[in-house]
């Protein structure tokens, strides 16, 4: 199959984009076979999830042409493809890109994409569309909203709307599911267990919908629907235990609907060519322990197609900078440590004596977040304000700035700070509504979270801030990749407290090593 030359006219329009990438180049063919299941693991920026949707949309309207030419209902298309993503903002970001694409090649088809995310008027609008139209062909939603609306039945979509679903999109596949890591405490691993994350539970759910639809039309067509009971215990909101119990069965479930839609020779009264469910999970950090999870879940049957290369997880054209914070009059960049035995051995004797002069809590930067008084938070918070402001100042960027807030501030009020320092910053979320974000030659400046901007793509986000110790690798990966898109320059300036004896900053060590980069010093700073 190959892609729609009305699409791909589009998002030549759109965005100017002329040429496949290297990572489309080797990823598209193996979407557009559909019996291929894909797990793609590619550095930030680099196409995949823009890929995955420009795949579903040519798929879709392929089908689309099949069904009108042949005269068949267009019904026949309602909820053929699953997009789902870990948050709102990357749905939203989706469907924009969809309906921009759309609009561009076929205006008639605009309907085809529906966002499905928490949170007013976003619902209103959801239940509005599904009452009207009934179930898209496309669904791009949060697990959360998805799973409530799937054990919704009545007023929404049901098991009966995945006896047609022929593509679910996995995106940003880690954070979706959470596995714990290799460091985990057995009561996490516990918790886990017993309380999957939504993701987890929405893509198991789906497995053993789409199953049981599928034998259910080939055995019994006019009963599709699940009895009333069955809803009930399907619903996440509800029980989740009771849905954790079922996922044993789930795969079982699967593969017989796949044996009874294959059986079904008939299927092309209602499906175009459906033979199974196609499972395409992806995103820049997929952990070993992921890897075989999927695998032995089958999410993604027993031979998926690897889509994954070995280089760096990030792009190496960003530059990355880390200042550290030692008290309130002074800031410096990062040591980078001398590896001979004399330094070592003058560390341990600063150490020694560091730790013999150390009082608890004598600085802000002591205290964990959760024991951090609020006089200390908004002493912490007027510093990275300073600092965010003169680091903007100083690098002049020449696009977007993306900043991440430390997790004891929220970003309204982090916002409300830095306005103080002059800059005028928004959350992350208002890039949907308002494009007129910055006053005259004043770069647009955002606020996110870590949470809220994974997988976002803010094509020319120059800047990226971090002003906190990351958690992990993989969360600054996530956060560093806003900038430095498919190929693009970018800067990442992360300020971290010196914390407890140097803590932080040999964290920032660490994470630098793991990811083979080496940060670069800020001439603008004093060391
Ligand atoms: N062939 C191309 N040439 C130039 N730009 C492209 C091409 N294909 C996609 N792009 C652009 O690259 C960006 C890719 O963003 P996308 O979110 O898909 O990356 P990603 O790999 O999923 O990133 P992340 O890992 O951060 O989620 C988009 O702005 C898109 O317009």
């Amino acid at each position: 199959m190959h892609l729609d030359a009305r699409l791909l006219a589009a998002i030549s329009t759109l965005y100017n984009i002329k040429e496949p990438t290297a990572l489309q180049r080797r990823l598209m063919p193996h979407l557009m076979s559909p019996r291929n299941h894909v797990v793609v693991v590619e550095a930030t920026g680099t196409g995949k999830t823009f890929t995955m949707l420009l795949a579903m949309l040519s798929a879709t309207v392929a089908e689309y042409k099949a069904l009108a030419g042949e005269k068949k209902p267009l019904e026949y298309l309602k909820m053929t493809s699953l997009f789902v993503v870990p948050n709102r903002e990357l749905a939203l970001q989706i469907e924009q890109w969809a309906k921009q694409i759309l609009k561009e090649a076929y205006p008639e088809l605009g309907g085809m994409v529906q966002s499905f995310v928490s949170g007013e008027p976003y619902q209103a609008q959801q239940i509005k569309v599904l009452k009207r139209h009934g179930p898209p062909a496309i669904a791009v939603g949060t697990p959360r909203r998805l799973l409530e609306l799937l054990s919704d039945d009545g007023k929404a979509t049901g098991a009966k709307d995945f006896v047609g679903l022929r593509r679910l999109y996995i995106d940003e596949v880690d954070n979706l599911v959470k596995i714990p890591g290799k460091h985990a405490t057995e009561k996490q691993r516990k918790l886990r267990l017993t309380k999957p994350r939504p993701g987890q539970v929405l893509v198991d759910t789906v497995f053993e919908m789409f199953g049981l639809a599928a034998l259910a039309r080939a055995q019994q067509p006019k009963r599709l629907a699940p009895t009333p009971s069955r809803q009930h215990k399907i619903g996440w909101h509800k029980d989740d235990m009771a849905v954790s119990k079922q996922f044993g069965a789930a795969m079982g479930a699967v593969e017989r609907g796949i044996e009874a839609v294959e059986i079904d020779r008939d299927m092309g009264k209602g499906i175009v060519g459906a033979r199974t469910l196609q499972v395409v999970a992806s995103s820049a950090t997929a952990s070993r322990a992921l890897r075989s999870w999927m695998g032995r879940r089958g999410w993604v049957g027993p031979q998926p197609v690897w889509v994954t290369s070995e280089a760096q997880r990030t792009p190496p054209q960003i530059k990355h900078f880390c200042l550290v914070v030692e008290n309130e009059h002074k800031i410096r960049n990062l040591q980078i440590k001398d590896k001979s035995p004399e330094a070592a051995l003058a560390r341990y004797r600063e150490a020694l004596d560091a730790k013999a002069a150390w009082v608890p809590g004598a600085t802000p930067w002591d205290s964990g977040v959760e024991v951090r008084s609020e006089q200390q938070q908004q002493t912490v918070m007027e510093i990275m304000a300073e600092a965010a402001s003169n680091v903007i100042r100083e690098m002049q960027p020449a696009g977007t700035v993306v900043i991440f807030t430390r997790a004891d501030a929220s970003t309204a009020q982090f916002g409300h700070v830095l306005e103080s320092y002059g800059v005028r910053a928004r959350d992350i979320m208002m890039r949907f509504g308002d494009s007129a974000m910055s006053g005259g030659s004043e770069p647009a400046v955002f606020l996110a979270t870590e949470e809220a901007a994974r997988g976002l793509d803010i094509p020319d986000a120059s800047l990226v801030l971090i002003l906190d110790v990351p958690k992990t690798v993989g969360s600054y990966l996530h956060m560093a990749g806003r900038t430095g898109r498919c190929g693009r320059a970018g800067s990442v300036v992360t300020v971290v407290p010196v914390g407890r004896l140097g803590y932080y900053e040999s964290k920032m060590r660490g994470i630098y090593g793991a990811l083979g980069v080496q940060p670069l010093r800020a001439p603008f700073v004093e060391d």
